[in-house]
């Protein structure tokens, strides 16, 4: 083929591959989620460029995998996203370049061997978010013609800075989500959500006549455990509570940090017997089962009171009740005292 054929040949392929990748990235914009964005940027890719295998490598730890990993659990991201050291992510992008090669034995002991199953060649992608190198897109082809130390990394260069950015707009708004529903103490659910979760089920009750009850939660004498053993056991007291208060409760049910050491648990479907079931069964559980703590145990209890909605009265009218409730059963509780 003449230069000027071959100079042809190479625009049109440098062009096929510049459609594609503005496909792609005209795709992913929408995205809401890391998980989607991630899941489908891979599936495209594949797809469009008909690679033989392509997954996701992660750096371990960093806080920024560690940020992404919590948003990865579907099926698809459990087969396609494997772990990474920081020191092996480092040796496969010098200067945080794209690698190309089909000496795969250069990837050994770097890459898992099953994701190099069957290829001959491999193209790695680096991934940076606030400028560290946090993970790797692998391409891998059953030709050892694919790819090759020789060929350029444009195409790879370009896709990285995309896909980078693409990641980090949506890592803040996944942040700033979680910002604004979490608390950040407890990770349970704040007050905003609840309010959202209780406005959704009055709502379903006024539509369809599904019942449901709400539980008001205070902790007994907390203010005496910050006092005695320190503000930061406080903080374990609460995060204690909460992690217990969310494996308790059923999974339709959803729990609440409303202020302080006070929870609100929403019982979905449940009239005001099955709450109080609920309630006695909860304060049970915390007698039984005080919080490890510095190689003792600390007496951690509750008080419940249990309200059912009865889709005529506000969200306020309902928890007030249920908070009424509470103290009526919290004076029968009076008297705890904590020793290690
Ligand atoms: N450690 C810690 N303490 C908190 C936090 N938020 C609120 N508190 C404290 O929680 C305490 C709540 O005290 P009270 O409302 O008097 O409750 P109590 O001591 O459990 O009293 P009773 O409910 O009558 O048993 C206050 O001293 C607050 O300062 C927190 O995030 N961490």
């Amino acid at each position: 083929m003449s230069k000027i054929h071959q100079l042809i040949e190479n625009s049109k392929v440098n062009e096929s591959i510049a459609r594609k990748l503005f496909e792609i990235e005209t795709e992913v914009l929408a995205c809401q989620s890391s998980e989607e964005l991630l899941e489908r940027l891979l599936g495209l890719i594949q797809a469009k460029f008909q690679l033989s295998g392509i997954s996701l490598l992660l750096a371990e730890p960093t806080p920024i995998s560690y940020l992404i990993n919590g948003n990865l659990q579907s099926n698809w991201h459990q087969k396609n996203t494997s772990q990474i050291s920081t020191e092996k992510l480092s040796l496969l992008h010098v200067d945080k370049k794209p690698m190309l090669t089909n000496q795969l034995e250069q990837l050994n002991n770097i890459v898992p061997k099953s994701l190099l199953t069957g290829a001959k060649s491999a193209a790695l992608t680096p991934l940076s978010l606030e400028g560290k190198l946090f993970g790797s897109l692998l391409f891998t082809d059953k030709s050892s013609a694919r790819f090759h130390q020789d060929l350029g990394t444009f195409h790879l260069e370009q896709l990285a800075v995309k896909v980078s950015l693409c990641l980090s707009n949506v890592l803040i708004r996944e942040q700033l989500q979680y910002m604004a529903h979490y608390d950040r103490l407890t990770g349970v659910a704040n007050r905003r959500l609840m309010e959202v979760c209780i406005g959704e089920e009055l709502i379903r009750q006024r539509r369809y006549g599904v019942p449901f009850s709400v539980l008001f939660i205070d902790c007994n004498k907390f203010k005496a455990i910050n006092d005695t053993y320190g503000h930061d056991c406080g903080d374990k007291v609460l995060t204690y509570v909460a992690s217990q208060l969310q494996e308790l409760v059923r999974e339709n049910d959803k729990c609440f940090r409303y202020a302080g050491d006070e929870f609100v648990v929403v019982l979905a479907s449940q009239t005001l017997l099955e709450a109080e079931q609920a309630s006695d069964r909860l304060c049970q559980f915390f007698d039984d089962n005080p919080m490890p703590y510095q190689s003792a145990l600390l007496p951690v209890s509750i008080s419940c009171g249990a309200a059912a909605s009865s889709g005529e009265e506000t969200m306020d009218e309902l928890l007030k009740t249920a908070d009424k409730n509470l103290y009526v059963n919290k004076k029968a509780n009076n008297g705890m005292v904590f020793k290690l």
